[in-house]
């Protein structure tokens, strides 16, 4: 009797992760921009670094999303990928309905110029020195057969809508680099784009350029529907957009969303949650400095609730903390960072399956 209700429980567990999974991720159809499971892995002198390892990501559209992670973590790898400057080495990226694993060269051309525009960290990489700012935005009209007259009107529309019409004919050089990096962004929205990557745009710009060159990219999401994927470091900046998507190790690891909700009182106020994420297979990854704090190393004890799953460390994980605790290490708060009640604690001789005490 108890094996089979150690059976049953199980398969409720994995039965609600299938479907937590499947809820948690937007469906192909749902998503202009959707990578599943993208592995991108780089040979150097026989040395494999695989930046991507499983990385899945949707965004929807007409969504304005911010790409975080520390140096390394992959960020503009998948930003390589999703531009079609870079193709992957296994797993799947679709962009508009262009499949960038199995696109031909020629359709990647045409891709590039259509379909994605690209903002480049670094402000002299965006712009032809010795073509005029409204030049420069005519520039990738030419390659798409727009009439002159038009190629100009349009140029002249794109330089007002992002406040540089002022520097319609002036070279680069002659132009801060807030402007320069405004005149990129009408450059990159020339072709009339589905979407619009930019890698750390405001990298190299002070606090005050730097919002408004977001102002800018805002406003093309904004006014021209054009979804955006915005890498950056910046903090301020990545509270700008509704959803900020952290990268670690090549996988996104946690979401923060946020929205206005209005109070009781009537006064709007932002929220911000964090979530992790759950892919399709029911992976999510812990975050480090919560794993640390319990001292969790290789397995963790699982157990179904009615509305929460719980996560607890094992023995060795609880005799590892509570020796750093009695070493004086510093690590004195002993419960857990938040969630259920130590209670709801499975019995440790107990296995995982054990521990599974809700009904799905
Ligand atoms: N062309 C390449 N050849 C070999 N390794 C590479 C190549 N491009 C990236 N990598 C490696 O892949 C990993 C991810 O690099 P990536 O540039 O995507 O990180 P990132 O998150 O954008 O970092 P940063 O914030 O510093 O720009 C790193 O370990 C990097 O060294």
């Amino acid at each position: 009797m108890a094996v089979h209700r150690q059976r049953a429980e199980a398969q409720d567990l994995e039965q609600l992760a299938r479907r937590a999974a499947a809820a948690a991720v937007p469906r192909r159809e749902e998503g202009l921009v959707v990578c599943e499971n993208l592995v991108r892995i780089f040979q150097t002198e026989g040395v494999e670094v695989q930046a991507l390892q499983g990385l899945d990501l949707a965004v929807a559209q007409g969504e304005m999303i911010a790409v975080i992670g520390a140096s390394g973590s992959g960020k503009s790898t998948l930003l390589g990928i999703l531009s079609g400057q870079d193709v992957p080495t296994a797993g799947s990226a679709e962009v508009a309905g262009h499949d960038l694993l199995t696109m031909k060269r020629r359709d990647r051309l045409g891709y590039r110029r259509t379909t994605v525009g690209f903002i480049w960290q670094q402000t002299a990489r965006n712009l032809l020195p010795y073509l005029t700012a409204a030049e420069n935005v005519m520039l990738p009209m030419t390659y798409t057969g727009v009439k002159r007259s038009q190629r100009r009107a349009r140029a002249e529309e794109l330089l007002d809508l992002f406040g540089v019409a002022h520097c319609r004919d002036r070279d680069p050089d002659e132009l801060s680099g807030g402007e320069q990096q405004r005149v990129a962004v009408a450059v990159a929205n020339a072709n009339e784009p589905r979407v619009l990557l930019a890698d750390e745009p405001t990298g190299e710009l002070d606090t005050a350029t730097s919002d408004e060159i977001f102002a800018a990219l805002r406003r093309a999401n904004e006014d021209l529907g054009v979804t955006v994927v915005v890498v950056t470091h910046d903090a301020l900046v990545s509270e700008q957009v509704q959803r900020t998507v952290r990268i670690r190790n090549g996988r996104t690891s946690t979401e923060v969303l946020r929205r206005v909700e209005t109070g009781e009182d009537g006064v709007e106020a932002l929220t911000a949650e964090e979530y992790a994420v759950l892919d399709r297979n029911g992976r999510l990854q812990l975050p480090a400095e919560y794993t640390e704090h319990l001292h969790m190393r290789k397995r963790v004890r699982l157990a179904l609730e009615n509305d929460h799953i719980g996560v607890w460390p094992d023995a060795a994980a609880r005799q590892a903390k509570s020796e750093a605790e009695s070493a004086g290490s510093g690590d004195v708060d002993s419960g857990p960072i938040s969630g259920p009640t130590p209670e709801a604690q499975p019995d440790a001789n107990s296995s995982a399956a054990d521990g599974v005490s809700g009904q799905a």
